[in-house]
């Protein structure tokens, strides 16, 4: 080679990467058009997420273009979506990011997608309860899910605004009133609930969290959250004392961090991390990966509640199997009965909401 000659090849590659020939800015804002020769992008699913510039939804963004199942991120919320969805788009993973701001954008944002996460909505503030925040989020499940039903009836819904309890039934409600409900696609997010259980758990035997396995069942609110303790893998016993120390704080998890958090908001972090957990389970489902398995709060024959949160078989359809709860002790028993009672009405009220 030339002396000089390698000198020459490296300007020219700088040159290439200062002015590339090929560049798009994918978005929805027209922040910059380049001549454009291929899209880009690996193949993989589509997904958008409905309050992506929320607490949860930056970290949330920021995770799913990291998974590698994903081609298309749709980024949707009625404030702050052209800076996130600029930023994130950035990053030199595969998926391709568009962000959608306000209603007028919606069915854009929606149209094709096969995965919808919800986590748009507001959230607690210390000596709130989940169900406080019913009058506010039931309106915007509402829209999103109308939207949903016009524009990707068939995909999977990932729902965790608040109180899950009573958006779900709602969300349902809004897809049989559009004539597009399938049980199967409708799923409500209590994947923090098993992520804690998991830490706390882990934490009292003294192991690694990522080997410990926790059944949450019921809800996601209060006493609603019944971890099956006696059902955690490795397999293992507790002391009367362990019980409800580990019960309570599964069940208060979320409170714990509204009150650190003193008027912040609620978990937004683990959560995100729960919410792609979650995620990629679903999309693994779709791909047919065989023994996905998640608890999730879905339509249910488990109990006599139509809504139930326990262990589900996710796959190419969504939820193709329900599992029962397996044998429970005395103490589970009595969970389940105070469970059930504030379920019942929680999911009554989401029911109404729509029906009314
Ligand atoms: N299922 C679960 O385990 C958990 C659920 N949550 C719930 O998730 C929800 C969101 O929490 P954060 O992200 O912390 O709240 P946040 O207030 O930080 O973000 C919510 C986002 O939703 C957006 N939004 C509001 N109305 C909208 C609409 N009509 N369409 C689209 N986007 C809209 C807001 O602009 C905001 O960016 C809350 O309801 C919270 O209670 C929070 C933690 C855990
Ligand atoms: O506690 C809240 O309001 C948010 C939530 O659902 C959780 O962290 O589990």
């Amino acid at each position: 080679m030339q002396p000089g000659a390698d000198v020459n090849q490296r300007i020219a590659r700088i040159s290439a990467h200062l002015n590339p020939p090929n560049l798009q800015m994918e978005s929805s804002f027209g922040l910059r058009q380049v001549n454009c020769r291929a899209k880009g992008g690996s193949p993989g699913f589509k997904v958008a997420i409905l309050g992506a510039a929320g607490g949860i939804g930056q970290p949330l963004a920021l995770l799913m273009k990291m998974n590698p199942l994903v081609s298309v991120l749709h980024l949707y919320d009625v404030v702050n979506t052209p800076g996130v969805t600029a930023d994130v788009s950035h990053m030199d993973t595969g998926a391709v990011v568009r962000g959608f701001l306000g209603q007028q954008q919606l069915e854009d944002a929606l149209t094709g997608m096969d995965l919808v996460i919800i986590p748009a909505g507001v959230p607690r503030k210390p000596g709130m309860t989940r169900d406080d925040l019913f009058n506010i989020n039931a309106g915007i499940v509402k829209t999103l899910c109308e939207g949903i039903a016009k524009c990707c009836p068939k995909a999977i819904v990932n729902l965790i605004s608040n109180p899950v309890n009573s958006t779900v039934p709602i969300a349902a409600e809004v897809f049989k009133k559009a004539g597009t409900y399938d049980p199967k696609r409708l799923l409500g997010v209590t994947m923090l609930d098993v992520v804690r259980a998991n830490t706390f758990v882990a934490e009292v035997l003294g192991l690694d969290p990522r080997e410990v396995d926790v059944p949450v069942v019921g809800g996601h609110a209060g006493v609603t959250i019944l971890p099956l303790l006696s059902q955690v893998k490795p397999s293992c016993s507790f002391t009367p004392k362990e019980i409800d120390y580990l019960t309570d704080r599964i069940q208060n998890g979320g409170t714990e961090v509204v009150e650190a958090k003193s008027g912040a908001g609620s978990a937004t972090l683990s959560m995100a991390y729960a919410a792609v957990k979650f995620a990629d389970a679903c999309l693994r489902g779709l791909r047919g990966d065989a023994a996905v398995v998640q608890c999730a709060f879905v339509a249910s024959q488990v109990t006599e509640l139509p809504f139930f949160a326990s262990k589900v078989h996710l796959g190419r359809n969504g939820v193709e199997e329900i599992f029962s709860l397996g044998p429970l002790n005395e103490y589970e028993r009595a969970g389940l009965e105070k469970a059930k009672k504030e379920l019942a009405g929680s999911i009554e009220k989401g029911v109404s909401f729509i029906k009314k």
